[in-house]
């Protein structure tokens, strides 16, 4: 082992509800990384047109607009937060009017251009290495991530589990609203959602949140001692 901890870049990609931000939070706490939660940002992006009147089926409008808001994103794992032109909009951005409409606005490719950039700034500024977690984290906002992780889980488990988070939530509404959203990000043009050649990929479905977190951060460990030991061979 050597005495300083090299930085290290985590990418955790997957569809909704597979356990995401749960699992990137509680990695990042655990090894004393930053974290940064992109779907809030696209979230952001979107509560900010929806608000000033911008219509989400038109892409030249939402263009157009991209540029004006300004989304910053705290990325201590412990309080994670998002404000637009400096207005809180942790809770803003999780209602379902802002829901039904990101996936149109994150498929725009000049929203992708500006929120990726933001993305690559935040992650290159994160001095210890930083757990970000999105949809096309290990395709294309970070391709040089030392980990990439993507997590899945069966539309019948990620749909008890957002209903869960929602009092009276109906799961078979739940789940078809989700099966509509993946198939929307998987299916866009720019950076879709998909898993990288070089990513392990983690079924949730029939694990617990705290066996999931155990394996991406063993994961994380093993990798950082195999780049020690390739180190070491390197000095001889
Ligand atoms: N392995 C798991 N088993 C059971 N519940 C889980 C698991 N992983 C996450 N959850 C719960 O499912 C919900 C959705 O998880 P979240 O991390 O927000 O997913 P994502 O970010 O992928 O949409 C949360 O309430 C979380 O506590
Ligand atoms: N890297 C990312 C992250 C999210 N998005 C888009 C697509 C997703 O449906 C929305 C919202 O993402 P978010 O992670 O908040 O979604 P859930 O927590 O799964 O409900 O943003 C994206 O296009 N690229």
């Amino acid at each position: 082992m050597s005495d300083t901890v090299e930085s290290v870049i985590v990418a955790i990609d997957g569809p909704s509800g597979t356990g995401k931000s749960s699992t990137s939070k509680a990695v990042a706490a655990a090894l004393g990384l930053s974290y940064l939660d992109t779907g809030a940002q696209y979230r952001a992006i979107t509560w900010w047109m929806i608000s000033n009147g911008v219509d989400t089926q038109d892409a030249a409008a939402i263009a157009t607009a991209a540029g004006k808001p300004v989304i910053v994103s705290g990325t201590d794992p412990a309080e994670p937060t998002i404000t637009v032109d400096g207005e809180d909009t942790s809770a803003a951005i999780r209602t379902q009017a802002v829901t039904s409409k990101v996936s149109a606005v994150s498929a725009v490719p000049e929203v992708r251009a500006l929120i990726t950039e933001l993305q690559r700034s935040i992650a290159a500024a994160a001095e210890k290495g930083i757990v970000v977690e999105g949809r096309d984290i290990g395709t294309t906002v970070l391709p040089d991530a030392d980990l990439k992780i993507f997590l899945t889980a069966s539309p019948e488990a990620r749909a008890a589990r957002r209903s869960g988070e929602i009092k009276g939530a109906d799961v078979a509404a739940t789940r078809e609203a989700l099966i509509k959203r993946d198939a929307a990000d998987s299916s866009r043009k720019t950076s879709p959602l998909a898993k990288a050649d070089d990513a392990v990929e983690v079924d949730t479905t029939a694990l617990t949140l705290q066996q999931v977190i155990e394996c991406v951060v063993s994961l994380v460990e093993e990798k950082r001692s195999a780049t020690d030991n390739a180190e070491k061979r390197a000095a001889r």
